[in-house]
């Protein structure tokens, strides 16, 4: 963390939220604390029958609007603040969409890429043994996240009906479609973003043939690539852990998903006609109308913020854009479309996951889409009007719009006027 402590940043939101609604005091009070927070080692035998020892965590942050829900995540900076912090995102996500969830999260530390298939397969298991009074169907509900997919859901959804004796699907979403997973989930985190801009495409100034920066080429920076690029607009910058490559005129956006299906970098198009090599930092200082950080947290920061020159940054990532760096995006005009609103594509197709898998009817494809892009539609342009209500940024709209939501379902517990009588 660049510009402080994570939590604290995320937490500071909301009170920059509550000061522009009423809201009792007991609202804030339950939503500065995860309600529960696991750690766990998991310990797995290694292909060389050795054995290694991996930290885990799962974090129900809020349940008050319903069982929590997030993804894992496997990363070498993992940590119990990031996942505190990207349950509490979880939870004001799905107020922010309507969603019957609160919110979790959970992580592996460690570099999956140097484990073996085998390995990955007993991580993913053990983490299921050892969250399995955690997580269930109507109590915490995983996903994928960073370095997880969908073959690592299906074997937690796997390893959960071992442990029930029962097949149970809904326990966890982004499943592989042959187990219970849904149709239009791989794009949808991607999808779900870009019906939002398209949507708001008017008040944004944006339009056709734009120019559009995307940092993190996984599966949310992938779909994003491929759905503007398809619409005519152009790529003139993208980036994974690896490296970042540039181009005027727009990248091949082919063959990128082709280097990466090849297990490679997107950094190994350079050199080929007018393709560049270029910085993190010069990826961020890109002019452009619509920059799209899809990777990790803090990536936009107060030392990098002020060289921003895209329109519109639409956070497909969880946390990109750190408090101090919004600030500054703002006093330069710099609209944010923040990560609660702007990513929950994800969630929500992965609630459609969970309400098919309960009621054993799978939707058309046409259905989901449809269904995805009336609710990114209806709460992006809810959103819209509180800002311009209120006079904030799109980032606080989210989160006064969100809190109301929490607010009411927190409040019908009783509050301390209730008691007080
Ligand atoms: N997948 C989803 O459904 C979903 C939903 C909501 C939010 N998100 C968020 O979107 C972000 C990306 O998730 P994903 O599922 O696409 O993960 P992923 O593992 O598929 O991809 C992550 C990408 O980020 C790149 N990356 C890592 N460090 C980087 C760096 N320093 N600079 C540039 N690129 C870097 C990796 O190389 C990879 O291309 C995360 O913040 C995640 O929490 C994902």
């Amino acid at each position: 963390m660049l510009d402080g402590d994570l939590l604290g940043g995320a937490l500071s939101r909301l009170d920059e939220a509550a000061r522009h609604i009423q809201i009792d005091p007991d609202v804030i009070e339950r939503l500065k604390y995860a309600r529960e927070m696991t750690k766990v080692a998991l310990m797995i035998r290694m292909d060389d029958g050795s054995r290694k020892s991996f930290l885990a965590w799962r974090c129900r942050y809020d349940d008050t609007r319903g069982p929590t829900k997030g993804g894992i995540r496997f990363h070498p900076d993992a940590t119990a603040e990031e996942v505190e912090t990207l349950a509490f995102w979880m939870t004001m996500k799905c107020a922010v969409m309507d969603l019957p969830y609160g919110g979790g999260k959970g992580a592996v530390k460690l570099d999956p890429r140097t484990l073996s298939k085998t390995e990955l397969e007993r991580l993913s298991r053990a983490y299921v043994q050892a969250f399995s009074k955690v997580i269930g169907p109507d109590r915490d509900i995983p996903a994928p996240d960073v370095y997880t997919n969908a073959m690592i859901m299906g074997w937690m959804a796997d390893e959960y009906a071992t442990i029930r004796g029962e097949p149970s699907p809904a326990v966890i979403t982004g499943k592989p479609i042959a187990l219970g997973g849904s149709l239009g989930r791989n794009d949808a985190t991607a999808r779900g973003g870009y019906y939002l801009v398209d949507h708001l495409a008017k008040e944004l100034g944006l339009g056709a043939g734009m120019r559009a920066v995307v940092q993190g080429f996984g599966n949310a920076g992938q779909f994003m690539a491929e759905m503007l690029a398809a619409d005519g607009h152009r790529i003139v910058a993208v980036s994974d852990s690896r490296g970042a490559v540039a181009c005027e005129t727009g990248l091949d956006v082919a063959r990128l998903l082709a280097l990466k299906a090849e297990g490679k970098s997107v950094a190994d198009l350079a050199g080929t006609p007018g393709v560049r090599s270029i910085s993190d930092e010069e990826l961020i200082a890109t002019e452009c109308d619509l920059l799209v950080p899809a990777a990790l947290e803090d990536m936009i920061h107060v030392g990098n913020a002020g060289t921003v020159r895209a329109k519109v940054i639409l956070e497909l990532a969880n946390g990109p854009v750190t408090p101090e760096a919004d600030r500054i995006l703002d006093g330069r005009g710099v609209v944010v479309l923040p990560d609660i609103l702007a990513n929950a594509g994800g969630v929500t197709v992965s609630y459609f996951e969970w309400v098919q898998n309960r009621q054993g009817y799978y939707w058309t494809l046409e259905d989901i889409h449809a269904r995805l892009k009336a609710i990114m539609e209806r709460e992006g342009a809810q959103i819209w009007a509180i800002a311009q209500e209120k006079s904030v940024s799109p980032r606080t709209a989210a989160y006064i719009h969100a809190l109301g939501r929490l607010a009411k379902a927190i409040e019908a517990h009783g509050t301390q006027q209730f008691f007080a009588g």
